[in-house]
């Protein structure tokens, strides 16, 4: 139905999500020094000590790792959070060889990559499917990537992609825990936006963290070997600029931590 190509991609989502066109649609260009630095904005507390992975997949848009979220085990609280938000899956979004792929952008610079991990309040909402249409249903941590040296721990997600290279694949993955992609600081901005991808539904307190982290062009490559395309599909679509561009801000603040 909807994809990243000339005749289904952001630019006609619209046309089957209106919504498309709301007032906090995501992702939105950061420009710093425009954001509001807040002192009462608390440090992000992340909770991934006990969080393991189920399973990786391909949903035809992006590589999927999912988590259990049947109990509080790894969540995401404090900063701009009033409850805790349970992990429920990350994935990422990615450029073509060499040009920009990030869905954020700051101050117009777009990086390589960006890996969305994506939590819901299980506090407020008993299941992901209706925080999904909460307006503070959801909160998703955004890393950018950028190319430069191997990341120590990517290869652990890289070394499983051919098992995931066509669209509605899936396989075990257990015992991956994200707390090894985070960068060393967790400074942020935050703003209120929406889903990037449809049913683009504006439900989500999004919290882009300042550093990238480091993967090298070669492990970014792998990402793109996947396809948008299923095993049957005689048309072998590469899975790259699987990313929406920025939406206007319409009077929105971001918010900066210190
Ligand atoms: N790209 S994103 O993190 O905004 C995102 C997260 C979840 C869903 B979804 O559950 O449909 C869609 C987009
Ligand atoms: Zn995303």
């Amino acid at each position: 139905r909807w994809g990243y190509g000339k005749e289904d991609g952001p630019s006609v989502w619209y046309k089957n999500y209106p919504v498309a066109e709301g007032s906090r649609q995501s992702p939105i260009d950061i420009v710093p020094n425009e954001a509001s630095r807040d002192r009462s904005l608390d440090p992000i507390i992340i909770n991934y000590d006990q969080c393991t992975s189920i399973n990786i997949s391909n949903n035809g848009h992006s590589v999927v790792v999912e988590f259990n979220d049947s109990d509080d085990r790894s969540v995401i609280k404090g900063g701009p959070l009033d409850n805790p938000y349970r992990l429920k899956q990350f994935h990422f979004h990615w450029g073509g060889k060499g040009c920009e792929g990030s869905e954020h952008t700051v101050s117009g610079t777009g990086f390589a990559s960006e890996l969305h991990l994506v939590h819901w309040n299980a506090v407020k909402y008993k299941t992901f499917g209706e925080a999904s249409t909460a307006p503070d249903g959801l909160a998703v941590l955004g890393i950018f990537l950028e190319t430069g040296d191997d990341h120590r721990w990517l290869h652990m997600i890289t070394d499983v992609l051919y098992m995931v290279k066509y669209k509605d694949s899936i396989t075990n993955f257990k015992g991956f825990n994200p707390k090894c992609l985070l960068p060393s600081r967790l400074h942020y901005w935050t703003y209120l936006g929406s889903l990037t991808t449809p049913p683009l539904h504006e439900s989500v307190i999004w919290i882009v963290l300042k550093e990238p982290i480091e993967v090298s062009e070669k492990q970014l490559g792998m990402f793109r070997m996947l396809l948008f395309t299923g095993e049957e599909d005689d048309q072998r679509l590469r899975m790259e600029n699987n990313f929406r561009p920025p939406q206007p801000l319409k009077g929105r603040i971001v918010h900066s931590s210190n």
